[in-house]
């Protein structure tokens, strides 16, 4: 079943086009990967969806409801949690408190602390933080960083998390963890995801499906082995 329905989506800065008529649908429980250069447009259609920027043009469902023109706040309520390639958390509070604000604030709020906490700790140990918890966000590695930032997107109870390159900086260890983690949230939650990423060893494992874009226009869209075998992206990538 499709989860995300995204037709004719284009966006301008001023002159420059960011998003020509980008068209993709997404199914329930898939990882859907986005790939192109820097610049191609991926973190704009990101907030496109998640509701921080307008298009200029196009539309967005979420479970067959038209999403374009809601508000960030709505977005991550009706269950779409977006993550950052520059991690912010709140780095003077605990790495627990951080998703409590998260589970507070989210599509499955509650009013009750103990159940944020409750929804904040499940939410810690889907990513393996759950021993960091009592430090402070500031302190963890970056790769910690870039866990609690997914943590953040879970405890809100989205369905949904749009990853933005939370493999960047990490060590080939890392990465190899995170897939692992990624792979593992997917069985255990049902989750759908859509990923950003530029470390491909990674995107290729883990997507089902990748859209490939170039300089904001859709060039590509199949399988990871489509993907490699597609001319238009060769000649994008090696010229
Ligand atoms: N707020 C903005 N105002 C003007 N131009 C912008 C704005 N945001 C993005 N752009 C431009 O739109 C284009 C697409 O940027 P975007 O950040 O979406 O690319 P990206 O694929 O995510 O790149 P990267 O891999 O480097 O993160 C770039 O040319 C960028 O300079």
């Amino acid at each position: 079943m499709t989860i995300l329905d995204v037709q004719g989506i284009s966006k301008s800065f001023g002159g420059l086009k960011a998003l020509t008529n980008v068209s993709f649908s997404v199914e329930e429980g898939a990882i859907f990967g986005l790939m192109g250069a820097n610049g191609a447009g991926k973190t704009t259609l990101f907030a496109v969806i998640a509701g921080q920027i307008k298009p200029s043009g196009g539309s967005v469902s979420f479970r067959n409801r038209t999403i374009t023109g809601k508000r960030p706040d709505q977005i991550c309520r009706l269950g779409i949690s977006r993550t950052f390639q520059i991690v912010r958390p709140f780095a003077g509070i605990s790495v627990l408190d951080n998703v409590i604000v998260s589970a507070l604030y989210g599509a499955a709020a509650s009013n009750s602390h103990a159940e944020a906490r409750e929804a904040g700790i499940a939410a810690l140990e889907a990513v393996g933080l759950a021993g960091s918890a009592d430090k402070l966000a500031g302190e963890l590695t970056l790769s910690g960083q870039k866990r609690l930032e997914i943590a953040r997107a879970l405890a809100t109870g989205a369905e949904m998390l749009l990853l933005d390159e939370v493999m960047a900086g990490l060590t080939p260890t890392e990465v190899e963890e995170m897939i692992a983690t990624l792979s593992e949230l997917r069985r255990a939650r049902n989750l759908t995801f859509m990923l950003v990423e530029h470390v491909m060893g990674a995107l290729m494992a883990l997507s089902d499906r990748i859209l490939a874009l170039d300089h904001g226009v859709p060039i590509a869209i199949g399988t990871p082995a489509e993907i490699a075998a597609n001319p238009d992206v060769l000649k994008v990538y090696f010229g």
